[in-house]
C-alpha cells in the first residue's frame, strides 16, 4: 500500500507533522499540496491529508493553488481514498479549523472517499502535535486495514 502524506501550510507545523508521520510510519513520503495537481491523485495510493487554517478560517498559503484547481478542473476522485487532520486553534472561536474542513468538502463533492476519524489539533490546548498526529495516522490506517480484511 502506498501512503502519501499531503499536507498544506503556511507557517510549517503542518510540514513538521507530516515529516514525523512519515518517520513513524517509514513506508510514506510527504507531499506539499502545492507541489501537486488533482491529476496526481491516484486511486490505488492511500493519503494522509493534514492542512492548517489561516487569515479568517482561510486555507494556508501551499494549499490554496490545489483547492483553486480542483475548483477549477473538477476532477472525477471517484475511487481516491483520503483520511482528514486540521490543524488549528480554536482562539478563532467561529473559525476553528475550517480550513481542513473546507479542503475535505471539496475531496468529499469530488467523490473522493474519506476514511476514518477526522483528527483535529488546537493550538490553545496542551495536546502535543506530532503526538496527537503520529497517533491518528496509526489509528486511521488500522481502520483501513481492517475495513480492508
Ligand atoms: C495569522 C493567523 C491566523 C490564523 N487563523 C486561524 C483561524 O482562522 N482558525 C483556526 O482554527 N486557526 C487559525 N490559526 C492557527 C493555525 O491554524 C495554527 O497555528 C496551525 O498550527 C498552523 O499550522 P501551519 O504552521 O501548518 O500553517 C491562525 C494562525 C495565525 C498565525
Amino acid at each position: 500500500m502506498t501512503i502519501d502524506v499531503l499536507y498544506g501550510t503556511e507557517s510549517g507545523n503542518a510540514e513538521m507533522a507530516a515529516e514525523e508521520i512519515v518517520a513513524a510510519l517509514g513506508d510514506a513520503r510527504a507531499v506539499d499540496l502545492q507541489d501537486i495537481g488533482p491529476d496526481d491523485l491516484d486511486p490505488t495510493t492511500v493519503y494522509l491529508v493534514l492542512c492548517s487554517t489561516y487569515g479568517d478560517g482561510e486555507l494556508p498559503a501551499s494549499a490554496q493553488p490545489f483547492v483553486d484547481a480542483l475548483h477549477a478542473q473538477q476532477p472525477d476522485l471517484t475511487g481516491v481514498r483520503y483520511a482528514a487532520f486540521g490543524l488549528g486553534d480554536s482562539s478563532y472561536a467561529e473559525s476553528y479549523s475550517l480550513g481542513g474542513n473546507q479542503l475535505a468538502e471539496c475531496l468529499d463533492a469530488l467523490g473522493a472517499e474519506r476514511f476514518g476519524d477526522f483528527g483535529r489539533h488546537d493550538a490553545s490546548s496542551s495536546d502535543d502535535l506530532v503526538a496527537s498526529a503520529v497517533a491518528w495516522a496509526e489509528a486511521v490506517l488500522a481502520d483501513a486495514a481492517t475495513a480492508a480484511a
